[in-house]
């Protein structure tokens, strides 16, 4: 990897909770640039059970202090996530099961309404539940190699951590039907002609390493500004008429307008050097 990440934090609070006993399977760093780094780490699949969801759940909430994130798997280039873990779901009773989907999509909006940019970086298989968490990340950036898709179908099931509403919304609703009904795995190449992903990198290349400069940029900028602008382009995304989003632009830029950092940005245009933020 090209980046050196400085660990800061690896778990927030010195208090473990019960489900830390076992290996960890999902673990967090914050760069020394505040880039928040979440680590799927569950061989051989990255399969989402019970821990993998706690533990997910902990380290989203664990970067409060990042300006950006990045989720992205230690199993790259085989397999970003495989998603729901069917050996486990195997054991579980109905009631268990729907259980565990309603956590499953809960934690996939909470990872959506988090105040940051996040970025999917996907080297690999991104399926089912895999890309439904991808979906959630506000950017996604694919390699060549990865096969993304929603085979939940082909299992008798929908998909049902949030894809069946946010591929439509991203890819439009026949290609999203298509996808679903089929089954059909894209590559990264078709991944990114259908929009799905915003950044495509060729097979030499890592999508990690794609994924942090574009985090870095991210990094560079207003961070009051950054999250003024993702509150905004969301809120304004469920809105109805103009007049209503507009208004969610108008208070977004409320927040922005008595920062010290925009009167440091105009300094430093002035001055013609790089500005420096604080987020204050
Ligand atoms: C991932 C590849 C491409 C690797 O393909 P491969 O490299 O050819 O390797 P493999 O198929 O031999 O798999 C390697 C190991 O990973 C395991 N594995 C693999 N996937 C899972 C899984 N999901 N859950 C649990 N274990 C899984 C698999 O069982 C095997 O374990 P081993 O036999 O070595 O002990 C292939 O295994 C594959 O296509 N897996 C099926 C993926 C799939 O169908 N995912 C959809 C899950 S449904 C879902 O996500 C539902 C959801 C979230 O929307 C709503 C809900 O929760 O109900």
């Amino acid at each position: 990897m090209m980046y050196s990440l400085r660990v800061t934090r690896l778990l927030a609070g010195n208090k473990r909770p019960r489900w830390f006993s076992s290996e960890p399977q999902v673990t967090s760093t914050l760069t020394s640039s505040q880039i928040g780094l979440i680590t799927l780490n569950h061989p051989p699949a990255n399969a989402m059970g019970r821990v993998f969801l706690q533990q997910l759940k902990h380290e989203m909430k664990s970067m409060e202090d990042a300006r950006c994130i990045i989720l992205h798997s230690a199993l790259a280039p085989k397999v970003f996530s495989a998603g729901a873990d069917l050996k486990e779901r195997a054991t579980m009773t109905m009631e268990e099961a729907e259980a565990f989907v309603v956590q499953l999509r809960t934690t996939m909006q909470e990872l959506s309404n988090l105040p940051v940019p996040v970025i999917a970086a996907i080297d690999g298989v991104a399926v089912g539940g895999g890309l439904e968490l991808a979906l959630a990340a506000d950017l996604r950036v694919v390699s060549a190699r990865s096969k993304v898709g929603l085979p939940e179908t082909s299992l008798a099931i929908v998909p049902g951590a949030g894809g069946t509403q946010r591929l439509p919304r991203l890819i439009g609703e026949g290609r999203a039907k298509e996808l679903i009904w089929t089954g059909r795995r894209l590559s990264g190449v078709e991944a990114a002609e259908y929009g799905l992903a915003t950044r495509l990198v060729d097979n030499e290349e890592s999508s990690l390493d794609t994924a942090m400069q574009l985090a870095e940029e991210i990094a560079k900028k207003g961070p009051v500004a950054i999250r003024a602008s993702k509150w905004a382009i969301q809120e304004g995304m469920k809105k109805v008429s103009m007049e209503n989003a507009l208004e969610v632009e108008r208070q977004a830029y409320a927040r922005v307008l008595p920062t010290n950092d925009r009167l440091e940005g105009l300094a430093a245009f002035r001055e013609g050097r790089t500005p420096n933020y604080r987020g204050e």
